[in-house]
């Protein structure tokens, strides 16, 4: 679907020198002059964000989420309603699940066993929309800086609009600038598949490591396992590989770099940010390696690495040069930013532009879908809205995907990374600490797998909503002669039956019906009552891939909304990161200059010391400097 639409910058801004902490009604005059003057009449310039800003979208907010009568009266619909009544006597009502069903583009959701009923979602949609789940919504997509602690647009979805799509931020068409990095991204991946581009010593490249880390990792790392497996990837990738570089273990290097030969490897430096520390000192190493080997001269380096990123500069510095590098953008979050160069340029040198596009797609129809349907049959809405509600209001604080495919093996990391780093938050964007429980911790692993693993404490230890992810056909069809059914039907049946068993559960009578001892029996008994949704795809080719994560990226997108909070920044990584910058500085001093460890607790001194008893730190001559702190 194209888009026309430009209403520019459209937040309030307020440029003040009054300390944050006023009380609280003038507080929230002095932040939110809309309030006092009609919100039509605010100018919608773009305009220098100063000390505070937050988007018109909530200048119209006056009571905060968890005060409105739509918040309470959910509170009371649980507590009253839904948490006396168990699943397995919800499921059984075939009229209930028909209404809890909702499909598009061959995506089907089934979430007839939430511990939900129509009345509920009701009372979320009148949630959402008190929330201005809309506007929001439409705040992201025409580019608002609703990253306000960032003072950044939040605009992914620009990531996979269509050619030809007018999006004007700050006076430039942003998917003209994305489509011209593809395009670039397309004809050098096409120039190293076909051997134009070759090796410093003339061989063809073959080999790609991708070094990145969090986002700049998680999401092109999902990506390629999501596709290995798929027919016309792997069929367009035939003897390439393609591996990632991310821990600063250097353990990690020895497996990327395993068994590869130099000549044929071009090593890909994806950091937003060019100065994460784990991806310089691993970018460094695979740099000597690729000297050591193949010798030390411009061309080696030339033709053997190139970088994504934001930061021209340093990717200069670093030695990679200018046309090498392949920019994206401020407005794309590290863990938003698999549609961009971080995703397209190992994917497309691995498995053809042609590929990823695909991708694109698929996650552009999930997009206009999230933007444009009503919000009842919304799919990214409707997981978005039952995450809040058994977050929020139920109380469960962890929730898990199981995809029924080995080739999403690491698609729960990465929605681990997408929804921790972006909701795990403590205040709200205005600041204030949140009063209700925000943040899921999130996790999974493929089905079967996970079955003979923790779904112990699924059936019978702590209650944590799932996602169960299908797929009606396989990547990969196999038949054993003398078996009932194909290994996908076996593989769906548990698919199938996992949901069921979780939530009826297991009564102690029908314990006792099936023989076991008095004794036994309550060790027995599966509690049931436990809530899940299904989605069930068609095969997991490149688009359904953009459909998925598209559709988990805005799940996390509506829960901040409701939330009231930013979900796009992520403070939380940078005390560790300080922290670590004066462990290192320590390290140093202390193993080259003999300076005494100073400046910690008893503990971690203690621990340093033994540590720097044992270990030998580098082997050569130690050059140092502290350039980047
Ligand atoms: O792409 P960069 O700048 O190297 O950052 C890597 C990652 O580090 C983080 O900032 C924090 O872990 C992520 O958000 C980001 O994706």
């Amino acid at each position: 679907m194209h888009e026309s639409r430009n209403d520019s910058v459209g937040f309030v801004t307020f440029s003040s020198t009054q300390p944050v902490n006023l009380p609280r009604i003038s507080y929230k005059r002095a932040r939110f002059p809309a309030l006092v003057s009609n919100q039509r009449n605010v100018s919608r310039k773009p305009v220098v964000c100063t000390v505070q800003s937050v988007p018109s979208i909530y200048s119209t907010t006056d009571v905060r989420i968890s005060k409105t009568s739509e918040w309470k009266a959910l509170e009371e619909h649980a507590k009253n309603v839904i948490l006396k009544t168990h699943l397995r006597d919800l499921v059984t009502d075939a009229k209930r699940s028909e209404k809890l069903w909702a499909e598009f583009d061959g995506c089907i959701l089934d979430y007839s066993r939430q511990r939900v009923i129509p009345e509920t979602m009701k009372l979320l949609f009148a949630l959402a929309k008190r929330a201005q789940l809309e506007e929001k919504k439409e705040a992201m997509f025409r580019g608002d800086k609703i990253n306000v602690t960032e003072d950044r647009s939040v605009l992914h979805t620009a990531l996979r609009a269509p050619k030809g799509t007018q999006l004007y931020i700050d006076g430039m068409n942003v998917v003209d600038e994305v489509w011209q990095i593809l395009e670039k991204i397309r004809t050098f991946s096409e120039r190293v598949r076909n051997g134009q581009h070759v090796g410093v010593t003339g061989r063809p490249i073959k080999n790609f490591i991708a070094i990145g880390i969090g986002g700049s990792y998680l999401g092109p790392e999902f990506l390629h396992e999501a596709l290995r497996t798929e027919k016309v990837a792997s069929a367009a990738a035939g003897d390439r590989v393609l591996r990632f570089l991310s821990n600063v273990d250097p353990v990690d290097v020895k497996r990327a770099t395993d068994k590869l030969n130099p000549e044929e490897t071009l090593a890909i430096v994806v950091s937003k940010t060019f100065t994460t520390r784990e991806t310089s000192i691993n970018a460094k190493t695979i740099k000597d390696w690729l000297i050591y080997h193949l010798g030390d001269s411009a061309e080696t380096i030339k033709k053997h690495m190139v970088a994504c990123s934001t930061n021209l500069d340093k990717v200069v510095k670093f030695g990679i040069a200018p046309e090498n590098m392949f920019p994206f953008w401020d407005w794309v979050g590290g863990r938003y930013s698999v549609c961009s160069a971080v995703g397209a340029l190992p994917i497309s040198l691995q498995y053809g532009f042609d590929v990823f596009e695909r991708f694109l797609q698929g996650a552009h129809s999930m997009d206009a879908h999230f933007r444009y349907a009503p919000l009842e049959g919304n799919l990214p809405v409707l997981l978005g809205l039952l995450g809040v509600w058994n977050m929020s209001f139920l109380n469960y604080n962890a929730r898990a995907i199981h995809p029924y495919s080995e080739a999403l093996l690491r698609f729960p990391a990465h929605i681990q990374q997408l929804d921790m780093e972006s909701n795990g938050k403590h205040v709200n964007i205005f600041g204030e600490a949140v009063d209700y429980p925000v943040g899921e911790i999130d996790f999974g692993e493929p089905g079967t797998n996970g079955q003979h693993s923790f779904f112990q404490l699924l059936h019978m230890g702590q209650v944590v909503p799932c996602d169960f992810i299908g797929f009606i056909e396989s990547q990969n069809p196999v038949c054993e002669e003398g078996e009932p059914v194909s290994n996908h039907d076996e593989l769906m049946a548990n698919f199938f039956a996992q949901p069921d068993a979780l939530a009826f559960g297991k009564t102690a009578e029908e314990v006792r019906q099936e023989g076991k001892s008095e004794w036994l029996t309550p060790h027995m008994v599966f509690t049931g009552n436990r809530p899940s949704s299904c989605l069930l795809m068609p095969v997991l080719d490149a688009y359904v891939t953009g459909q998925l994560l598209a559709l988990y990226e805005h799940r996390t997108a509506v829960q901040g909304f409701l939330w009231e909070i930013n979900s796009f920044d992520q403070f939380g990584v940078e005390l560790g990161k300080v922290l670590a910058n004066k462990v290192r500085k320590q390290l140093n001093e202390s193993r080259y200059f003999n300076k005494e460890i100073s400046g910690f607790n008893h503990s971690t001194t203690k621990l340093l010391n033994r540590y720097l008893e044992g270990s030998v730190g580098c082997a050569f001559e130690h050059v140092f400097h502290y350039e980047d702190e």
